[in-house]
């Protein structure tokens, strides 16, 4: 099983230098680390790319031949990809015996709540390698500095999570950053977690012109807050403990630390075995107490971890537990 993250988000959100991060990082605790550049219009590379697009269609070429500008571009060179899918697949396939995978997508967030290139692009490599991928969907953390920003963060995570069907991890970015965009409304917390958003009206323009907008606010949190699927974590890349942080929650969102058999002992004692923060506990807990029989009792400590956020289910048991009904019956 090979498992990795498909790093997405808005323009300068911070992919690529998370991608060049992050892959430092893993490289640092003992994993084989390749990174995919996918995005085109990636100039200069911080990274060592293992596979860059570039090598199978150029952005420039595409923009010159069709008279399409950078959007119109990407999504030409996203379907290209989606054509080509065997020259990736072939590409990938040395890497797939001891490799974790990073793939640096664009920024054109259409690509993501709207069109379905990337999205086949992803599910084909995931059915046909058997890939284990979670997507990092990264958005600057100065967009909660603005109670109207940040209901548009929102709702593009909220869209980008429908739409890609994948475990899911949200990151508020450059969070060292954020203090320079002045004292926030609330503490990091409500931003992070988003409880309860009705507190942000008090916070919106309150000249009576700005009535409709108001309203449009509220009924826009009200549908982000009735899927309640979205919360943020927050992100340093400079700082290895938020990495660190970060790297134990798509471990956990992707299965790596059950299934990383192949990762050292070094690399698992630093991430999967570390003490479990309260993050652990976000996830409901049941334990579950069955008499089958006058002389036999069982005591199934059922884990059902399920994160909104994460998408992560663990059924690990859950076959047991089926047997268990059976034979009770
Ligand atoms: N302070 C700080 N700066 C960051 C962080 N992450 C990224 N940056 C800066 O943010 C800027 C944009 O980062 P990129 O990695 O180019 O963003 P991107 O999402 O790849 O941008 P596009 O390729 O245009 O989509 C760069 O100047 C980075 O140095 C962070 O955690 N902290």
């Amino acid at each position: 099983m090979v498992f990795g993250q498909v790093v997405i988000g808005p323009p300068g959100s911070g992919k690529t230098t998370y991608c060049n991060g992050m892959s430092q990082f893993l490289q640092l605790v003992g994993r084989k680390v390749a990174v995919i550049n996918l995005d085109p219009a990636n100039d200069s590379l911080p990274y060592d790319c293992v596979i860059n697009i570039e090598d199978l269609i150029k952005l420039s070429d595409v923009m010159a031949e069709h008279s399409l500008g950078p959007n119109g571009g990407l999504i030409f060179c996203m379907d290209y990809l989606e054509k080509n899918i065997d020259w990736l697949e072939s590409k990938l396939k040395p890497l797939l015996k001891d490799h974790y995978l990073l793939f640096d997508f664009p920024g054109q967030v259409e690509l993501f709540f709207l069109h379905e290139n990337a999205k086949k692009v992803i599910m084909k490599l995931i059915k046909k390698l058997n890939l284990r991928l979670t997507a990092v969907h990264l958005v600057d953390a100065h967009l909660c500095s603005d109670p109207g920003k940040y209901v548009s963060a929102l709702l593009l995570s909220l869209s980008t999570m429908l739409h890609m069907e994948l475990p899911h991890v949200n990151v508020l970015s450059k969070i060292d950053l954020i203090e320079n965009y002045g004292k926030l409304d609330f503490n990091l917390d409500f931003y992070t977690d988003v409880l309860d958003l009705s507190y942000l009206q008090c916070h919106l323009d309150q000249d009576p012109r700005y009535a409709k907008y108001r309203k449009l606010t509220k009924e826009l949190c009200e549908v982000i807050e009735n899927y309640s699927l979205v919360n943020f974590t927050t992100l340093d890349i400079q700082d290895k403990e938020s990495v660190g942080n970060l790297v134990k929650l798509i471990d956990k969102t992707n299965g790596y630390i059950f299934a990383g058999i192949d990762a050292s002992a070094v690399e698992f004692s630093k991430i999967a075995v570390g003490p479990v923060d309260w993050e652990y506990y976000r996830y409901p807990f049941f334990t579950l107490n069955l008499l089958s029989s006058p002389v036999m009792f069982f005591r199934i400590n059922f884990f059902f971890h399920m994160s909104f956020c994460n998408q992560y289910y663990s059924f690990s048991i859950l076959e047991e537990f089926l047997l268990l009904i059976c034979s009770w019956n």
